[in-house]
């Protein structure tokens, strides 16, 4: 007699992903069975078909055509069909089901479909998808996951700061280290981690134009972050085709005057970005279009970094404004703000006491705490010496007629400099383009010298030729002309000599020239030369800024201030006097040094106390070099390109070559390119070899071999052979992996308590639990290959009584699963409970903290309580291992 019936449901064991087939059709030697699931029929021979009868049991949860679920209480036949009765799982009402009824979409998981069906993959593929879930779910809670992948040198300072920035829910700060320590990188850190983690998605970067191509290449080559350049041309072509330009890219680039042009403003307002990024954002000034639109583009993006080495650059009051519109809260009147600062000196006296939460109260509610990162070259360390030579020339009275460049000392001086230089690089700096032209013309017309020029009447494109040019080891220019558009941002590291061909009167000016080459990676000592006209502006500045601040030399934190006070001393003395009052030096000296001493014992105190705390710095260096386990990561990934058809060919002990091949398992894999790429996990490799791939735990390629491994169905189900003389022949065992996880909107961020979880159980024949006693590790050792025909054998012999088992575990499973929930719910309810109460407090001493950001907290937290109850649990694999000694 036939097993088969009409309406019966079977899995096709060769095909599972048709999911549920039904019986339509019993014909003599032959049956039909169609698939819903995408509406095609098999017939089989019936003494020989690959298919496998699905039988639930009680206590499996099973789906209903009609999209609804229900827990199995009772199992009964009828007429060769099985009839389940149970609860449903909505609104708890008793069920009957008719296997005919049941949803072609198998409501168990896949692991159990496929060994119901009796198939199995090979031992290596289910290794290898059980790391892959293992690293995912290390991966996912480490505290430093998207900080492994940046292709820079692990800096305590920048990932003390990025760490803490990033880990907020959303942070809005002012990145405000020194010059060239390292802002730009510390910004990248954050995006890639919160890009990562799932916790921003879309960013937009408003950067001086002058630094629109150069962030364009250090994301990329740094980060591997692809950022799109979006200007009026590129948003009218889009408008055709999208109502929002904005929305084509999740990484968008523009120009602070694009910004401030206001014509693409309420598009750039509703683009929906997540974090927003300003560099050189004291140019952002209150009452001009650029702040207005600044203010509102952080009015309606939740997450902003504003970057600035001189936050006070252009007057303490626009630092300020700038600081309100991060936290309009905390900073509600420039007053209070004022008169807070006075204090700073008995504050960090009181604050050198406290560490950890006390330290970081006490500077949020006193100081720019919370808001503001400065880390000084003086604590960060390592910078070369700066090295002044001043060069002074005889005044000229210009003749009528000539050019001014075949009078003026300086350029005489400036020839005979370069030839001394000869082969070193010089960045030479002025104020005016117009000036820059002009010395161009002089060293071209005088000693054939063709100059590499930079300022603003250059296109972009121009620009970075021009800059190139200057860098080019070989056939270089030996001198890059730069007006003040080159003072900001730019990386010249590679540069040793600086002419300074005027001077600025604002020291955070003078500051950010000497910082294009006093920068992180500048490997000697700076040479600042300052050739000068005798009765010229210049001639008073020079004593100004070198005896009385020591500005060339040393950084100079309190620069602006000193200026701020003698401003209109200066100006008058350089409209009247030849030199430098001796009476003015002096008072700029004395009060250089005494406004110095108050912010190293007040401002700058407390700055240092917040900007990196190095016990946790070190901790996250510590973390990233042991977790990022380069060995680890190879072998992982060599074993994924050896089973998905990637060719690999060493090049030497640190660089790999990989290509995909015409036996590849999948068609494509992202991040790697079709044409192949040269690939190295050693950081030190990544460093010197910029044109190749750095490979860690972050790179797209490692997190689509992961993803792939992981949702879908390769090595869910395995047969491996134990060939233990201490056990009986045929003994054997069955390991499941079980995978919890919660969906929820990216943004909610519930992975930050409810990440990937996992559970191993371990059973022996007898189904005894034996998970503590032997370590999945003890296992793998003794397992070996076995072959296909014979593995799918054992699982047709044995899944019956493995599916049994399977079953008994469900409540042991579901138990592990609340706990969990338990746990994670307990840890989000208490971290949230501490952002509520700081605001609680902030709010009792400034009324303007608004109710409904409490409420958006305590709205969170109970969004992430519920999401989180719902937390799903998957069997994701099974091992048999069978012994055969
Ligand atoms: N950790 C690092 N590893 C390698 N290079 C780094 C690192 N940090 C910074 N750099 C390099 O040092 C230079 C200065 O960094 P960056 O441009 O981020 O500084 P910045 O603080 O933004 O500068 P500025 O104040 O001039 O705007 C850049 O060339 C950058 O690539």
């Amino acid at each position: 007699m036939s097993d088969y019936s009409l309406g019966q449901r079977w899995l096709s064991e060769t095909e599972t992903n048709l999911g549920l087939g039904i019986i339509t059709q019993i014909d003599g030697r032959q049956i039909t069975v169609m698939f819903p699931s995408n509406g095609e029929s098999r017939i089989y021979a019936s003494n020989d078909a690959p298919l496998a009868r699905l039988q639930l049991s009680e206590g499996q949860q099973a789906h209903h055509a009609e999209d609804w679920s229900f827990t199995i209480t009772e199992v009964k036949e009828q007429g060769g069909l099985l009839i389940y009765f149970g609860e449903r799982l909505d609104d708890g009402s008793e069920v009957m089901v008719p296997e005919s009824q049941l949803s072609h979409h198998i409501a168990i998981n896949p692991a159990l479909t496929r060994l119901v069906a009796g198939n199995a993959d090979r031992h290596d593929l289910y290794l290898l998808r059980n790391q892959a879930s293992e690293y995912y779910a290390k991966w996912q809670q480490s505290e430093v996951a998207g900080l492994f992948g940046a292709r820079v040198g692990l800096l305590p300072h920048q990932l003390y700061v990025a760490h803490t920035v990033a880990e907020r829910y959303h942070p809005r700060v002012l990145l405000a280290d020194e010059v060239g320590l390292g802002k730009t990188i510390e910004a990248g850190m954050i995006m890639q981690r919160r890009l990562l983690t799932g916790r921003d998605q879309r960013v937009l970067v408003v950067v001086p134009e002058s630094l629109r191509n150069q962030w364009l290449v250090e994301m990329r080559r740094r980060f591997a972050l692809t950022f799109s350049v979006f200007d009026d041309e590129r948003c009218e072509q889009l408008q055709d085709e999208h109502d929002n330009p904005f929305f084509a890219e999740q990484l968008i680039i523009v120009s602070t005057d694009f910004v401030i042009q206001q014509r693409w403003q309420e598009a750039l307002l509703s683009a929906e970005f997540d974090l927003l990024v300003v560099d050189e954002a004291h140019h952002m000034q209150p009452e001009t279009q650029g702040y207005e639109q600044l203010q509102r583009l952080s009015e309606t993006i939740n997450d902003v970094l504003l970057l600035t080495a001189t936050p006070e650059q252009e007057g303490s009051e626009g630092h300020f404004h700038r600081l309100r519109l991060l936290d309009p809260n905390r900073f509600d009147s420039l007053e209070s703000f004022t008169e807070q600062q006075r204090h700073y000196q008995q504050l960090a006296s009181e604050a050198e006491k406290l560490s950890g939460d006390q330290l970081d109260r006490l500077l949020d509610r006193h100081s720019t705490g919370r808001v503001m990162f400065r880390n000084r070259r003086k604590h960060v360390g390592g910078f070369p010496t700066r090295h002044l030579h001043v060069h002074q020339l005889p005044a000229y009275t210009p003749e009528s007629g000539e050019p001014w460049w075949l009078e003026d000392p300086r350029v005489s001086w400036l020839l005979e400099f370069l030839k001394s230089q000869k082969p070193k690089k010089t960045l030479l700096i002025c104020h005016h383009a117009d000036d820059v032209l002009d010395l161009s013309e002089a060293l071209r017309v005088l000693a054939g010298i063709h100059a590499a020029v930079f300022h603003e009447g250059m296109s972009l494109l121009e620009r970075d030729r021009a800059a190139e040019f200057f860098a080019s080891a070989e056939d270089g220019s030996p001198i890059l002309l730069c007006s003040e558009i080159g003072s900001e941002g730019r990386n010249f590291q590679f540069v040793q000599d600086l002419v300074l061909f005027d001077l600025p009167a604002n020291p955070d000016l003078l500051e950010q020239r000497i910082g294009r080459l006093d920068r992180i990676g500048q490997k000697d000592d700076i040479h600042i030369h300052v050739p000068y006209l005798e009765e010229s502006d210049e001639a008073l500045l020079l004593p100004w800024y070198h005896q009385g601040m020591n500005a060339f030399e040393q950084c100079n934190p309190v620069g602006r201030q000193v200026y701020d006070e003698f401003k209109e001393q200066l100006s008058k003395a350089m409209t009247t006097a030849a030199e430098l009052p001796d009476e003015l030096l002096q008072q700029t000296k004395q009060r250089h040094q005494q406004l110095t001493a108050d912010a190293e014992a007040g401002r700058d105190k407390l700055q240092e106390l917040n900007a990196c705390r190095p016990a946790i710095a070190q901790q996250l260096i510590t973390s990233i070099e042991q977790q990022a386990d380069p060995d680890s990561l190879y072998d992982f990934m060599e074993a994924f390109w050896d089973r998905f058809g990637v060719t690999t060919e060493v090049l030497d002990e640190h660089r790999l070559f990989v290509r995909p091949s015409e036996h590849m398992r999948v068609p494509a894999i992202p991040g790697l390119r079709e044409d192949g790429m040269t690939i190295t996990v050693d950081r030190d490799t990544a460093l010197n070899y910029e044109d190749i791939e750095f490979l860690s735990w972050d790179h797209p390629h490692v997190q689509a071999a992961i993803e792939l491994l992981t949702t879908e169905d390769f090595g869910s189900v395995c047969v491996a052979k134990l060939q233990n003389a201490a056990l009986p022949a045929g003994a054997w065992f069955v390991e499941l992996d079980y995978v919890s996880e919660v969906t929820a909107p990216r943004k909610l961020g519930v992975q930050e308590y409810y990440p990937q979880q996992r559970l191993r159980i371990l059973l022996d024949s007898q189904g005894r639990n034996l998970t503590d006693k032997v370590p999945r590790d003890a296992l793998t050792q003794q397992a070996t290959f076995i072959d296909k025909k014979t593995a799918r054998q054992i699982v047709k012999q044995l899944r019956d009584t493995a599916q049994g088992f399977i079953q008994q575990q469900q409540p042991h499973a579901d138990a592990w699963r609340n706990q969990r929930i338990t746990e994670a719910s307990e840890e989000a309810r208490q971290q949230l409970a501490g952002q509520k109460q700081r605001l609680i407090e902030l709010q009792q001493h400034n009324p303007a903290v608004r109710q409904d950001e409490i409420d958006a907290i305590e709205q969170r937290s109970n969004a992430l309580l519920e999401v989180m109850q719902q937390a799903s649990l998957s069997l994701f694999s099974i091992r048999i291992l069978f012994n055969q000694p």
